[in-house]
C-alpha cells in the first residue's frame, strides 16, 4: 500500500516532521502560495498548517482524496470547518498546547505598554536618553480586564493577581468562580480597566467586537493588549482611537491580515507590534506538533500499513 500523501504547509519541529515521515509522504510547501497548495492537494490525505495557510471551501475543493486537516495550534479561524465538516473531513487541533506561551507573552506586553519598553528601547537604539518621557505607571492595585475566560484569559489572570493587579473578567460562556476574579459586564470591564487583554475566538460573533464605540469607553490612560485575534478589534476604529489617544496605547500581537503589510497601526507611537509569536517557543511548538501528528495518524490509519511510529 503506498505511504499517505501529507501537506506540510507551515512550519513545524523537526521532530514532528520525523514522526510524521517516520509513515507516510511527507511534502512540504509554502501555504501563502494558493497556486502550489492547490496543485499539491490533488493528492494529498492530510493536510498540516499553522494560522499562516488559509482553508477555505477553495482550498477545500482542490483536495478530493482529504482525510484530514491538522491544526498545530488552537485557533481554527483560517479553516472552514464547517465545509470540512459537510465533506467528511476530519479537522484536528491542539487546544492547550500554547497556552501558558501566549499568557506568558501578554503578561510581557502588558508589562511592556506600563513601562513603554519598546520605546525607550527604541529611543536609545537612536541614541538619545529621554528618561522622563518614558516613566511609567505600577501595574499593583490598578486593574487588568481579561476578554474571554477560557485557557489562556485563566493563566493571564493568575499571573497578573500575582502582580497585585484587580482582575475583571467578561465572558458570557464561561464560569467565573476564581477567587479574586471578578466577573463583568463587557461595557464595565472596558470603563473601570488600566489594561484590557483579549483572549477569545474571532468567530462571526466576534468579529469587530472591539470597535469606535468599545475604544470610547475605556481609559485615557489605558492600554489594549491582543493576542487573541486580530478581527476582534476593528483596526480602522482602532488607528483613530490611538491617534486621540484613547485608549493610550495597544500592544498587538495579531492582525485582521497577516502580515499586515503597510497597516498605519504598526507607524503609530504608540503601539507595540509583534509578528503574532504568541506560540511561537519551542516548548508550545514540540507539544502543537506532537498532538497534532498523533491526531492525523490516528486519522488516516486505515491507510497505515504497518501501524505508524508511536508519537
Ligand atoms: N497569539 C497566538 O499565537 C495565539 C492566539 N490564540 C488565540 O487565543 C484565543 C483563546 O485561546 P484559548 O484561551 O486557548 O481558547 P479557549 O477556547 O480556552 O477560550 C476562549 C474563551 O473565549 C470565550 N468567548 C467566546 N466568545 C466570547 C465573547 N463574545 N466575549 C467574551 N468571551 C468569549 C469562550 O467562552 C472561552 O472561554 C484562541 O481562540 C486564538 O484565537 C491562541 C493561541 C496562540
Ligand atoms: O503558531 C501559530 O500558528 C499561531 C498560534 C495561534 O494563533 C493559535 O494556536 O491559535
Amino acid at each position: 500500500m503506498p505511504s499517505p500523501i501529507v501537506i506540510v504547509s507551515d512550519a513545524l519541529p523537526g521532530e514532528t516532521l520525523a514522526v510524521l515521515k517516520s509513515a507516510c509522504d511527507v511534502r512540504h510547501l509554502d501555504g501563502r502560495d494558493r497556486k502550489a497548495l492547490f496543485a499539491a492537494l490533488t493528492d494529498a490525505d492530510a493536510l498540516i498548517v499553522r494560522s499562516g495557510t488559509r482553508v477555505d471551501a477553495e482550498v477545500l475543493d482542490r483536495a478530493p482524496r482529504l482525510r484530514v486537516v491538522g491544526r498545530a495550534g488552537v485557533g481554527l479561524d483560517n479553516v472552514d470547518t464547517i465545509t470540512a465538516a459537510a465533506r467528511g473531513i476530519a479537522v484536528v487541533n491542539a487546544p492547550g498546547s500554547n497556552t501558558v506561551s501566549v499568557a506568558e507573552l501578554t503578561v510581557g506586553l502588558i508589562v511592556a505598554s506600563a513601562r513603554h519598553i519598546t520605546a525607550a528601547a527604541r529611543s536609545l537604539e537612536d541614541g538619545q536618553w529621554r528618561r522622563s518621557e518614558f516613566a511609567g505607571v505600577e501595574l499593583a492595585g490598578r486593574t487588568l480586564g481579561i476578554v474571554g475566560y477560557g485557557r489562556v484569559g485563566r493563566q493571564v489572570a493568575r499571573r497578573m493577581a500575582a502582580f497585585d493587579m484587580r482582575v475583571l473578567a467578561h465572558d458570557p460562556y464561561a464560569d467565573i468562580a476564581d477567587a479574586d476574579v471578578h466577573a463583568t459586564g463587557l461595557d464595565e470591564l472596558l470603563a473601570t480597566s488600566d489594561v484590557v487583554t483579549l483572549h477569545l475566538p474571532r468567530t462571526p460573533g466576534t468579529a469587530g467586537l472591539i470597535g469606535a464605540r468599545e475604544l470610547s469607553l475605556m481609559k485615557s490612560t489605558a492600554y489594549l493588549v491582543n493576542t487573541a485575534r486580530g478581527g476582534i478589534v476593528d483596526e480602522s476604529a482602532l488607528t483613530r482611537a490611538l491617534r486621540e489617544g484613547r485608549p493610550a496605547g495597544a500592544a498587538l500581537d495579531v492582525f485582521a491580515t497577516e502580515p499586515p503589510g503597510s497597516s498605519p497601526l504598526l507607524a503609530l507611537p504608540n503601539v507595540v507590534a509583534l509578528p503574532h509569536l504568541g506560540a511561537s517557543t519551542h516548548d508550545a511548538q514540540l507539544r502543537a506538533g506532537r498532538e497534532v501528528a498523533g491526531k492525523v495518524l490516528a486519522e488516516l490509519a486505515p491507510l497505515l500499513s504497518p501501524s505508524p511510529t508511536a508519537v
